[in-house]
Order: structure tokens, then sequence, then C-alpha cells
């Protein structure tokens, strides 16, 4: 899903919270202020978006998001000629506006797009800051204020997908990982409002399930599927359902898994 801050509703939203692990919201900044391009990298679920989001608040910039897939062609992201009922009009695309609005361009999961869509990339994300649109001949010059950021999951990577050496080596590159419990317990209660005792057994549940990533599971629990299950328990779902639909079923479909993660489920909450 695509997600637009048009710039008259920036003023008016509240800043999304955001735990800083360490230096990470001055890194942005001085990123920003320098007009470099950051990649993010880390698990699903860690706060890479939410920490987008913080930062686009904080600096008062519109935020456009581009979810990518590999169908996604140049076109998607810069914009394309459109049949109206008076001929032909052009639409910019996410990329295209976030320039023209000197706001932030944030691409999740930047590898799933094909490797020629990034090109278009390449001339915004080094020193030159412009946008060739081709299919216009226009030749958009970004504002100081235009900051290219996007994401991905270096867990999904497999040959095929890593990102090109060319592209890579543009970006200022920051690692996310999932929170030290202290801090995710912090998230997770400031997200839901469960109570500090509830919320530190999930937290340890995911630490639980964390080691057993890439032994018995793909992906490690995130923040976010402990978000969810305290959701449900703040709601007055019971612990061991809330992690079963919430946690559990999400990370796997081997009967024989399920059962051995409630397992460890009634030995955090038993
Ligand atoms: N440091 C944090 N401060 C506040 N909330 C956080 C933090 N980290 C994670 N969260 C919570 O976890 C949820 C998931 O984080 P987010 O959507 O940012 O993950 P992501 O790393 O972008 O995942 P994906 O790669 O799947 O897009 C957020 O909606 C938020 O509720």
């Amino acid at each position: 899903m695509n997600t637009i801050v048009e710039p008259g509703l920036v003023a008016d939203l509240p800043i999304p919270s955001y735990t800083p692990a360490g230096n990470e919201t001055q890194i942005f900044e001085l990123a920003w202020q320098n007009r470099l391009p950051l990649l993010l990298k880390g698990p699903t679920g860690c706060g890479k978006t939410r920490f987008v989001a913080h930062m686009a608040a904080r600096l008062g910039l519109p935020l456009l998001t581009v979810a990518c897939h590999d169908d996604l062609t140049a076109a998607d992201l810069v914009g394309r000629h459109l049949i109206s009922g008076e001929g032909t009009i052009w639409s910019d695309g996410p990329l295209t506006r976030a320039v023209r609005l000197g706001g932030i361009c944030y691409l999740d999961e930047v590898v799933e797009a094909r490797k020629d869509t990034t090109v278009v990339l390449h001339p915004l994300a080094d020193d030159r800051r412009v946008l060739p649109i081709d299919r216009t001949g226009e030749l958009l010059a970004a504002p100081p204020s235009f900051m290219l950021v996007v994401s991905y999951n270096p867990g999904y990577q497999n040959l095929l997908k890593g990102m090109k050496p060319s592209t890579r080596q543009r970006f200022v590159s920051l690692s996310f990982d999932f929170p030290a419990p202290e801090r995710e317990i912090e998230i997770v209660q400031g997200e839901t409002g469960l109570d500090g005792a509830r919320c530190a057994q999930l937290v340890k549940l995911a630490g639980a399930l964390r080691a057993l990533k890439d032994r018995d599971l793909e992906e490690a629990a995130s923040t976010r599927l402990l978000i969810y299950a305290a959701t449900l328990m703040q709601s007055g779902l019971a612990a061991e359902d809330a992690c079963r639909v919430a946690i559990v079923e999400s990370l796997s479909d081997e009967p024989a898994t399920i059962a051995a993660l409630m397992d460890v489920v009634r030995a955090v909450f038993g």
C-alpha cells in the first residue's frame, strides 16, 4: 500500500512516537541537512517505517511511501501519461511528487523492485540530485529539502535480489534490529497500554522465539507481532489465544512447529 502525507496536512498530524535505539535520529537529520540519501536495513516489523514517519513529521516534511514489488516499473515511480476526456494528461508518480514538493520519498523493500526500475534513482541519489523525466523531456532538480530513503530486509535477500552495488553505494546506510528488551517493553507498552508485567512476558517470549530463527523459523517474531498480541490482550483476550493468533500462526503453517511454539508460549505465560 502506498501512502501520501500531503504538505497541507503535515502540520496537523501528531508526530508518530518513536523510541530511539541510539543516535539514529541525529544521523537522519544530518543526512537530510547534507542532502544525502539513506538506506535502512533490518528485519520486518522492527520500526523502520515508524522511524521514517517520525522523522518526516519532526522535520515538517511531506512523506510519500511506496511499497516496492517486482512489477514496479520506472513509470510507477516517475509518472505516466493518462488518457482523459480532454486528451492525454501527465500524471506525476510518487517519486516525482516528492521531488516537486521537496519532501521525503520512502521506498519500502526496494530490493523487490526490478533493477532497471531502481536505476531511475541514481541521478537523484548522488550529488546531481536530479530526476530526468524521459517521457516529458523534463529534468527536475530536487530542492534542498528533498530526501530519498529506501529500506530492505537482508533476511529476504537472495542472490538474485541483491541490490546493485552501484545503487547501494549511493546511500548512507543505517542498520536496524529488534529493540533491546527494556526498550521493546517500553515500545509495546507505549503502543498498546498493556501493563508492564505482561509486556515483559511478551518480550521474553519474543526472545525465546527469535532464538529459533534459522533453525525452525524463516522469520523472527517482530515487534509488530508483539504489538498485535498486546493489543488483543489489552482488549481482554487470554494471553495464550492472543499469542497463538497474533504471533505463532503468523510465523508458521506447520502443525508441528505451531505446537512447539505454543509450548514456548505456555512456558512463558503458564
Ligand atoms: N522504536 C520504535 N518506537 C515506536 N514504535 C515502534 C518502534 N519500533 C517498532 N515500533 C512499532 O512496531 C510497528 C512495526 O514497525 P514498522 O512498521 O516501522 O516496521 P518495519 O521495520 O518498517 O517493517 P517492514 O519492513 O515490514 O515494513 C510500528 O507500527 C510500531 O507500532
